[in-house]
């Protein structure tokens, strides 16, 4: 919102200097026929050092600099000899001014490159300092200016300002309908892209993070895409919305909403959040548009019953291209604890060219099954176009496999599997900080990918991995990489709990090292990470780590991934 008040502050102010700058050039044009032209003294703009003996100063004063001498010649003129190459260089006041001027932009434009309303701003306030305080001054101080640098500056202080409005985006009045997505590992925030693509000329779309009670109020409808996470909670950018809307007060409002609740029906708690948001919006005076739609794991055929409905009220008769999945050609496939026949643990290599990834991101399976739903799987390293997972296979209860990792575990190099990269924005490690990572089984997956990030790039702040498996003789996972690791300083602290081999979990190992931990968090910034099953294990961690880290720190720098 900021950025439209300055967009059109920034478009006022250019007009501002438009009649600013036309009467300027009236006055100069009524100056140019009654002044003499030129300087007021008969030096001409570079001249030599013999042209100096004849010239008589008026106010001299020189000092002697690096390479040169500086010399105040008149009022409002400088002057500069190179005693090397004996070359007088002649200059107004006014010309210093603006060289430092154009210095002081060019460090601004250094310093703010990456806030570019700061930047339009910056341009904008060069120009009318390149425009009106220099001329203003030459006048008053020698009655006389040059026309051919008058016209330098005021059409250069034109062109600087016409070029930040232009590339500012012109504020454009909002669209009927808002999508907003709640996601904690991607899929609401995917979906939400995909149903948006379809109606993008009849709807804008944001994260539930930026959004406040104040947008809300300005869409006649707001479409919510939310996932569920923890014990029915919601996904952690939508923490403080909801916060916000808790506060507020209940008020009849115009804007109809509808909630698109993805969950898993396994849990007990299936899509609670997207339901609490729901009954919330109702109690805070918006009006339901549509009934709560439940998503179990990512259903496609629900999404489109849900859909067709938000298409009927804004008129939209796009079906949308729900899911698209690229191509991946299995590389490789190895058991890496084959004697551990019930829980066998398969490093699977995908090749793909050209995808786009950061550490602690997902890759989406499809089932060969096509009505059945995608399985999402942390990727343990990209790298030369090559995808790497860690996949257990799953046996279900009656000892049949499960329907992807089953696939999965079976495939042979050269065998094809449909994919697409999840990106997991709330597992994306923090670059320059030191981390804890914790993990178990197939948990440990994004941590090799964090490790390799830190392998490849600038960044070598330490790194701490606690890893938990049943035997240390069957389940040492990448066992080879983590000691490569360790030898090139990347991996600083390794501790591994073998339950079934010594009887040690991990969180017995946080607990020995607590004071450690505390420290690394505490005072050197670390950040902590958890990926892991959330039975046993990860309920676990947390229950130790809530007894070591502080609360803000708990808040701040922790982050899980618990399936
Ligand atoms: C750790 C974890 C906890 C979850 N808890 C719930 C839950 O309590 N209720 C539910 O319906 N779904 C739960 N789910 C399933 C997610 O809501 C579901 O996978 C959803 O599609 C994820 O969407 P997202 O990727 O946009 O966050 C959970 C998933 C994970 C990984």
């Amino acid at each position: 919102m900021s950025s439209t008040w300055l967009t059109k502050a920034v478009l006022q102010f250019e007009r501002v200097l438009w009649l600013v700058s036309s009467g300027m050039l009236f006055v100069l044009g009524y100056l140019w026929g009654v002044l003499e032209f030129g300087m007021s003294h008969p030096l001409s703009f570079m001249a030599s050092l013999e042209s100096l003996s004849s010239f008589e100063f008026a106010e001299q004063s020189v000092h002697q600099l690096p390479g040169g001498i500086w010399a105040h010649i008149s009022e409002g003129e400088v002057g500069y000899v190179f005693t090397r190459t004996e070359q007088l260089f002649i200059s107004t006041v006014i010309f210093f001014c603006q060289v430092i001027l154009a210095i002081i932009m060019m460090l601004c434009l250094i310093t703010l490159r990456d806030k570019s309303y700061r930047i339009y701003s910056g341009v904008v306030l060069y120009a009318s300092g390149l425009l009106m305080v220099s001329p203003l001054y030459s006048l008053y101080e020698s009655g006389t200016v040059l026309p051919w640098w008058e016209l330098v500056r005021v059409a250069g202080a034109l062109l600087c300002v016409r070029w930040a409005a232009k590339s500012l985006p012109t504020p454009q009045p909002h669209s009927q309908a808002l999508i907003v997505y709640a996601s904690q590992t991607g899929s609401a925030k995917y979906l939400a892209q995909r149903l948006h693509d379809t109606a993008h000329a009849l709807m804008d779309i944001a994260c539930v993070s930026t959004l406040t009670e104040h947008t809300l109020q300005r869409y006649q409808r707001v479409f919510f895409v939310v996932s569920t996470y923890g014990q029915g909670e919601a996904p952690d950018s939508a923490r403080r919305f909801v916060t916000t809307l808790q506060e507020a007060n209940s008020a009849a409002s115009q804007t109809q909403f509808s909630v698109l609740a993805l969950g898993d029906r396994n849990y007990q708690t299936f899509c609670a959040f997207g339901h609490y948001l729901s009954e919330l919006l109702e109690q805070k005076g918006y009006q339901r548009a549509i009934p709560t739609t439940e998503i179990d794991r990512m259903d496609p055929q629900g999404v489109a019953h849900w859909w067709q409905q938000v298409g009927e009220l804004l008129g939209i008769h796009t079906a949308p291209e729900l899911f698209e999945y690229d191509d991946y050609t299995v590389v490789a496939n190895e058991c890496l604890n084959p004697e551990q026949t019930h829980r066998l643990a398969h490093r699977v290599t995908l090749f793909r060219a050209d995808v786009r990834y950061e550490a602690g991101d997902l890759l989406a399976v499809q089932p060969e099954q096509k009505d059945e739903h995608e399985r999402l799987y942390s990727i343990a390293s990209y790298q030369d176009n090559t995808i790497e997972l860690l996949v257990r296979q799953h046996i279900r209860a009656d000892g049949t496999i499960g329907l992807v990792s089953g696939m999965l575990s079976q495939l042979t190099p050269g065998d094809r599997v449909l994919a697409s990269v999840r990106e997991h924005t709330t597992f994306h490690p923090k670059t320059t900080v030191p981390w804890i990572m914790i993990g178990a089984g197939t948990g440990l997956a994004p941590f090799i990918s964090f490790l390799k990030k830190r392998q490849t790039g600038q960044d070598n702040a330490p790194c701490w991995l606690f890893f938990g498996e049943q035997y240390l003789e069957h389940d040492d996972y990448f066992a080879k990489e983590l000691t490569e690791f360790q030898k090139q300083g990347i991996l600083t602290r390794l501790d591994r709990a073998w339950s079934r081999s010594d009887g040690v979990y991990v969180p017995d190992l946080l607990q020995q090292s607590h004071k450690a931990i505390r420290q690394w968090v505490v005072e050197q910034g670390a950040h902590v990470y958890v990926c892991g099953s959330r039975a046993g294990f990860g309920e676990s961690v947390l229950a130790t780590l809530q007894n070591i880290l502080p609360e803000p720190q708990w808040q701040l720098q922790l982050h899980t991934d618990l399936y």
